[in-house]
């Protein structure tokens, strides 16, 4: 299956998923100065319930933490987007050092990891429609660069020990994605794709201008992960990102001057 190493990563994913060569693929690189600033942009709502967490597992490619989204108690509104999506999971892409990492690169530059927080249209019955639509999705991109260790971060990197290998999945209960938010509002935003296979076409990109912080040791707890399951021959979980795509004519709007 597909994956990030010379074998199977992003160059050739085209093969059995033909929509990587699409017109709204997704990452790309944010140039500041070329991005529109729009003053009809909201800003962002976001309301998250920590009672929602549900858990965290290893899935090969990241680890990601999920939420019960079975009724509108963790969502984002506002923004780009209209109507209420619902927070699904979150997850993260990083390098195997830190001078690349993340998935979006802004002015050309990688950071050493990125967030995503996963959210789908409530318009739609469940995230797997939502997927398929081209206003389904809505994911909060966040940068992380290197500085002083983010104790907001610990608690979710106090629990990969327990999910080392794929398939390896925990108990994580009562988090706050919130707090992983940087202080300032400001984000870029455009229309884009999942950035793994299936590379659907139904993301709305909210790309925070304000990294948060973390620090070379936590960084290296990322990399302690295992693509590999237990009983194979370990493969360290580095450099899981896709690096940027053609914007095809796409605008990018700023929520901010
Ligand atoms: N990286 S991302 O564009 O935020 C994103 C968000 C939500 C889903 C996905 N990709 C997938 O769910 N791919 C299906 C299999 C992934 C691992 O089980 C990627
Ligand atoms: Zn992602």
């Amino acid at each position: 299956g597909w994956g990030y190493e010379p074998t199977n990563g992003p160059d050739t994913w085209a093969a059995d998923f033909p929509i990587a060569d699409g017109n709204r693929q997704s990452p790309i690189n944010i140039i500041p100065k070329e991005a529109h600033y729009d003053p009809s942009l909201k800003a962002l709502k976001i309301s998250y319930d920590p009672s929602n967490t549900k858990g965290i597992l290893n899935n090969g490619h990241s680890f990601q933490v999920d939420f019960v989204d079975d009724t509108d108690s963790s969502t984002l509104t506002g923004g780009p987007i209209s109507g209420v999506y619902r927070l699904r999971q979150f997850h993260f892409h990083w390098g195997g050092s830190d001078n690349r990492g993340s998935e979006h690169t802004l002015n050309g530059i990688k950071f050493p990891c990125e967030l995503h927080l996963v959210h789908w249209n409530t318009k739609y019955p469940s995230f797997g429609e939502a997927a398929e639509k081209p206003d389904g999705l809505a994911v909060v991109g966040v940068f992380l660069k290197i500085g002083a260790a983010n104790p907001r971060l610990q608690k979710v990197l106090d629990a990969l020990d327990a999910i080392k290998n794929k398939g390896k999945q925990t108990t994580f209960a009562n988090f706050d994605p919130r707090t992983l938010l940087p202080g300032s509002p400001d984000y870029w935003t455009y229309e884009g794709s999942l950035t793994t296979p299936p590379l659907l076409e139904s993301v709305t990109w909210i790309v925070l201008k304000e990294p948060i912080s973390v620090s070379p040791a936590q960084m290296a707890k990322f990399r302690s992960l295992l693509f590999t399951g237990d009983g194979e021959a370990p493969c360290y979980m580095v450099d899981n990102y896709r690096p940027p795509q053609p914007l095809k004519g796409r605008l990018v709007r700023a929520s901010f001057k």
